[in-house]
């Protein structure tokens, strides 16, 4: 059955046109003038734009003792309510695990899904099954490899665990990703916070200054450019990241920044509210920062030195938080966002005049599938492409709240804050999920989506690197010392 979006303007990263879209099959077929199809939907005053994509999220995630509360189903219909078509989640082997049998148990999980989803592949551990695995995880469509450089004891890896894992990266044409935080100087300042009595939420701050993640970010980046593999850094918070991201772009790497909806937009007065389940509710990690380093990532998303807007959304229970009484190291870490994220972009970044609608696009979709290498499939209004798209009413609004809210938590973190610009439909692989406030998600319904190796960038890197390696200086023996 086809169905014609009409009277709408298409918004790309780089076009605005007004034009009727037709979807059949999934994909785009047709888009032109006085289109026509078996139904109608009216996008009058609405921006027709490419589903958002976040790459960034932990759905039924095990994690400090517990599991993210959202899964596949609840979490993918939060993104769809918010106008988010694709997740990529993390797929998390435990130590000493291999890398298929956790895939195959992130495949069960996966099953549930009401929109197309990816992942990622932790590498939280070394040695040579996951140096051979690696290679038939790329096999399998997943062409990125997450490195926690914190979380130390539990996920964290080492320098020369980096080292391996970036080079083997490099010889398989994947990018590695990090969660860029020193793990030795937090877990130092956590108990220190601790014997000093700090036991509360607000702590979880202290012990994660902005430069505890510069110089991570910094090291890690040096380590790709040693490796010659381009980097992809998560959860990008501060000043001190960006500034070592632009940077290396400077110098010419390929690496790529990761703001989140949170960061751009709560900021670290919320760990002195005086109410704990407050606090402990916005505790994540990298944790919010001020105004300074909020206006940087703007600055960053603004110029191009950061590309994209994800959520890390990794949702954890009032009662999964309180685990942390007492002691502010064991509150799960991790907040929620999939479903705000397109709308409060939209209200604190084109409303604001900060970002154009094109620039929006980019960064909540079109540069993501360009990173991870399935664009046009995903990212794209163009014939051919998956009609994954949200129809964008930039007038309809709301106050966020958990009474309405997807996600099966019971708070949000962006409670009260009043939004303008919704989704009138969104329609994943042509299937209208979301029209208006009717939910109409089919579990099940998402399919796996494989990304294939990188092509161009590994190549140019290793041609260089093969250049300029370190060769060995041959020299006659009337210019050597005599006697040797
Ligand atoms: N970000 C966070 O606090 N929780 C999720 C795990 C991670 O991404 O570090
Ligand atoms: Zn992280
Ligand atoms: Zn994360």
């Amino acid at each position: 059955m086809s169905k014609v979006i009409k009277g709408g303007t298409v918004v790309t990263a780089d076009l605005s046109y007004k034009a009727d879209v037709k979807v059949e099959g999934g994909k785009i077929v047709e888009i032109g003038q006085n289109l026509s199809a078996n139904e109608t939907l009216d996008a009058t005053g609405c921006y027709i734009m490419p589903g958002g994509i976040d790459p960034h999220v932990h759905l039924e995630m095990p994690f400090m003792g517990t599991h993210s509360a959202d899964n596949f189903e609840s979490g993918t219909r939060a993104g769809l309510a918010g106008g988010t078509t694709m997740v990529v989640d993390f797929c998390l082997p435990s130590p000493g695990q291999s890398l298929m049998e956790a895939l195959a148990i992130w495949q069960q999980k996966s099953g549930s899904a009401c929109a197309d989803y990816s992942y990622h592949m932790a590498v939280t551990w070394w040695g040579e099954k996951v140096f051979d695995e690696m290679e038939e995880v790329v096999g399998r469509g997943i062409n990125t490899f997450k490195h926690f450089m914190a979380y130390k004891g539990a996920l964290m890896v080492d320098d020369d665990e980096m080292f391996a894992s970036f080079q083997r990266c490099s010889a398989l044409g994947a990018m590695p990703l990090v969660h860029a935080e020193n793990g030795d100087v937090v877990a130092t300042l956590q108990q220190k916070l601790l014997a000093e009595g700090n036991n509360g939420p607000e702590a979880h701050a202290y012990s994660r200054p902005p430069e505890v993640e510069g110089e991570a970010a910094n090291r890690a980046i040096m380590i790709a450019d040693m490796a010659g593999v381009p980097l992809y850094i998560v959860h990008t918070s501060c000043e001190q990241a960006h500034e070592a991201i632009r940077r290396a772009r400077q110098k010419g790497m390929r690496v790529f920044g990761e703001p989140l909806i949170q960061h751009l937009t709560l900021d670290e007065s919320e760990y002195a509210n005086p109410n704990w389940d407050h606090s402990a509710q916005r505790v994540m990690s990298p944790p919010f920062r001020n105004k300074m380093h909020q206006d940087s990532l703007w600055a960053g998303l603004q110029s191009g030195s950061l590309q994209v807007v994800a959520t890390d959304h990794c949702a954890f229970t009032v009662d999964q938080k309180r685990f942390g009484i007492g002691d502010f190291t064991k509150i799960p870490n991790g907040t929620g966002g999939l479903e705000d994220r397109m709308p409060m972009l939209w209200t604190y970044g084109v409303a604001t005049g900060r970002l154009t609608m094109n620039e929006f696009v980019a960064v909540t979709s079109t540069n993501i599938a360009k990173i991870l290498n399935m664009y046009p499939k995903k990212g794209a209004v163009m014939v051919g492409a998956d009609a994954d798209l949200v129809v964008w009413d930039p007038n309809r609004s709301k106050t966020i709240t958990a009474k309405s809210q997807q996600s099966v938590i019971e708070y949000n973190v962006f409670e009260g804050k009043k939004v303008t610009g919704l989704p009138r439909f969104t329609l994943t692989r042509g299937k209208v999920a979301i029209e208006e406030s009717a939910v109409k998600v089919e579990p099940g319904h998402g399919e796996f989506v494989g990304r294939d190796p990188y092509p161009a960038v590994n190549k140019a890197l290793s041609k260089w690197k093969e250049i300029t390696a370190p060769r060995k200086v041959e020299r006659k023996a009337e210019n050597m010392p005599a006697g040797v």
